[in-house]
């Protein structure tokens, strides 16, 4: 049996991810859907933000539907979505923005790079490791090769190897593997790269980059698509996947049911469409669409409907299922 690991998180995740959660329900009753919680409102009530065992049920699963988790500026505290992404090793972070005129896949790489978490804060000076390795750039180029191949078959590498040695070599090896694929490809340094995308989005396929570039342009793109309650992601590894928004926890909406769920709702999709029910995916998106088109809206979009409102609306447009939360 399919079985489906549900992680709200926190913040908005316990809104969002209910609305998302309740979509595979209605197309897919037959999973099986099972909760894992973990987050900083775990680490408050228990002092342990991520304990091995829920590493463990995650493995488990098929796939990963996940809301978002607060990461608090603390010295002690360890990011448990970061934590996840390397258990799980989810080293492809595939982040979509696409609307009329253009259709960018932002692939990150998801496990090294600045979020390596090699670091050390000491009296005087603070360091973190900026790792790039062979493997790591040579796995995240070959995925966005292959999504390029897919797709439009054009790959832009986003880099700042004019003043990091370590992406002049994720440079190289991404050129090398772009001319063995025979695949088109151009290179930008990645702060031109994020106006750029901005005034010419049309001009985008395939961005691959590393880690916390790719995290950057992704929030920034995410803008030409009306926000970050927009924007879905996958992650994906060679054994395991999870699907999230791009959007965190929001805590200054949480809790007022105005989070938009929209890229819980795509993220649900791409899941579908990981696992092999394309069909499902589509109708997800496509019951967004109806809700957009009716003129039911969230704040962050212009509207005034609240994201039970617009949820129910999503689910309706579904299969008319009524909600039960
Ligand atoms: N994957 C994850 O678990 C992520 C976690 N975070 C964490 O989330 C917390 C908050 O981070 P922020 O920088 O504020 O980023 P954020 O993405 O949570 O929020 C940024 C802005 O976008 C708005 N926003 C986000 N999602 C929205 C939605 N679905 N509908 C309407 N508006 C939405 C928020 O209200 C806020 O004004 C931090 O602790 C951060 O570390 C941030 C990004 C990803
Ligand atoms: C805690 C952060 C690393 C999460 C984030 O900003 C992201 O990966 O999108």
């Amino acid at each position: 049996m399919t079985r489906i690991a549900i992680v709200e998180g926190d913040g908005i995740g316990h809104e969002v991810i209910p609305v998302a959660h309740q979509a595979l329900e209605l197309l897919h009753p037959e999973y099986d859907y099972f909760p894992v919680d973990v987050g900083y409102g775990r680490w408050e009530q228990t002092g342990c933000p991520c304990a091995d065992a829920d590493i463990a049920a995650l493995k488990t699963a098929d796939a990963v539907l996940f809301g978002a988790v607060t990461t608090p500026p603390m010295r002690d505290y360890q990011s448990v979505v970061l934590r996840i992404r390397k258990a799980l090793d989810l080293y492809a972070n595939l982040r979509p923005v696409k609307s009329d005129g253009f259709d960018i896949l932002i692939v990150r790489e998801n496990t090294e790079g600045m979020y390596s978490g090699i670091e050390e804060i000491g009296p005087d000076r603070a360091t973190t490791l900026r790792v790039v390795s062979r493997t790591g750039t040579e796995r995240i180029v070959r995925a966005a090769i292959r999504c390029a191949g897919q797709r439009r078959g054009k790959l832009t590498i986003g880099h700042k190897a004019n003043v990091l040695k370590s992406d002049v070599f994720f440079r190289d090896i991404c050129i090398a593997e772009a001319q063995n694929a025979g695949v088109e490809y151009n290179d930008k340094y990645i702060d031109a790269l994020g106006l750029d995308i901005l005034q010419h989005p049309g001009a985008y396929d395939v961005v691959v980059t590393t880690n916390i570039f790719g995290d950057i342009i992704s929030d920034v793109s995410s803008y030409l698509v009306g926000g970050l309650g927009l924007v879905p992601s996958a992650n994906i590894g060679d054994r395991y996947a999870l699907f999230e928004p791009v959007h965190g926890s929001a805590p200054d909406i949480a809790g007022k049911n105005i989070a938009n769920p929209i890229a819980a709702l795509r993220s649900a999709a791409m899941l579908l469409a990981h696992i092999g029910d394309q069909e499902g995916a589509e109708r997800i998106e496509s019951a967004i669409g109806t809700v957009i088109s009716s003129g039911i809206l969230t704040r962050d979009i212009g509207g005034s409907a609240g994201t039970w409102e617009f949820g129910e609306a999503v689910l309706k447009a579904l299969g008319n299922c009524p909600v039960g939360r």
